[in-house]
């Protein structure tokens, strides 16, 4: 099984991701994760030193990389599909699948983050809304499948994506399934 999610920051796919994998019983790999061990520091501190364009190269080799040997579930960072190279790498290498999440509810879940560098502005919440405007058709056009994430939690959300991809055929339901004997 190889599934790639993809969304704004805070749609939830480090903790979604990680979740589904479990109960799935694959392998979680968060691509900033990868990221980070490479370069051995954060990626905001990357950022600050390198800039976003270096950032996103090894974003880049990274994603050709997994797309390469697609397996288990991948949290992709969110400006991956900036790029049309990891938008169709993503799309042909992984079911992926679209966290979608309206920018005002992703300002109240990261409203203290200072981990994510896009967001430590002044109107984070105006950031929020640009990065939506200019990604949502991105996202869209990456994934196969689109999962609104403002109000369920994260366990409804792992239940939701499980049952559209056993009824998609990707993932098996359990042995004997949920059928009373
Ligand atoms: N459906 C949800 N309901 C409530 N809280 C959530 C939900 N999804 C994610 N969160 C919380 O929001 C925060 C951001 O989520 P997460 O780190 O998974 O986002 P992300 O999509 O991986 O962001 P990034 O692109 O920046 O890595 C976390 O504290 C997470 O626990
Ligand atoms: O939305 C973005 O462009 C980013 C999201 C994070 O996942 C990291 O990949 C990085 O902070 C850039
Ligand atoms: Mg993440």
């Amino acid at each position: 099984m190889a599934v790639a999610l993809v969304g704004l920051p805070g749609a939830g796919k480090s903790a979604v991701g990680r979740r589904l994998a479990q109960r799935l019983e694959v392998p979680f790999i968060d691509s900033d994760h990868v990221i980070e061990e490479r370069i051995g520091c954060s990626i905001r501190d990357y950022f600050e030193r390198e800039g976003e364009a270096s950032f996103r190269d090894l974003e880049q080799a990274v994603i050709a990389e997994l797309a390469a040997a697609p397996h288990g579930i991948v949290a992709t960072g969110g400006g991956a599909v900036l790029r049309e190279a990891n938008r169709v790498a993503l799309r042909a290498g992984f079911h992926v699948i679209y966290l979608r999440s309206a920018p005002e509810d992703l300002f109240r879940r990261l409203r203290h983050d200072v981990k994510r560098p896009l967001l430590q502005v002044a109107d984070p919440l105006g950031r929020l809304r640009e990065l939506y405007d200019a990604r949502d058709p991105l996202y869209r056009e990456t994934a196969h499948d689109v999962v609104e994430t403002g109000r369920p939690t994260v366990a409804t959300l792992v239940n939701i994506i499980v049952m559209q991809l056993e009824l998609a055929g990707i993932a098996s339901p359990p042995p004997g399934g949920d059928l009373p004997d």
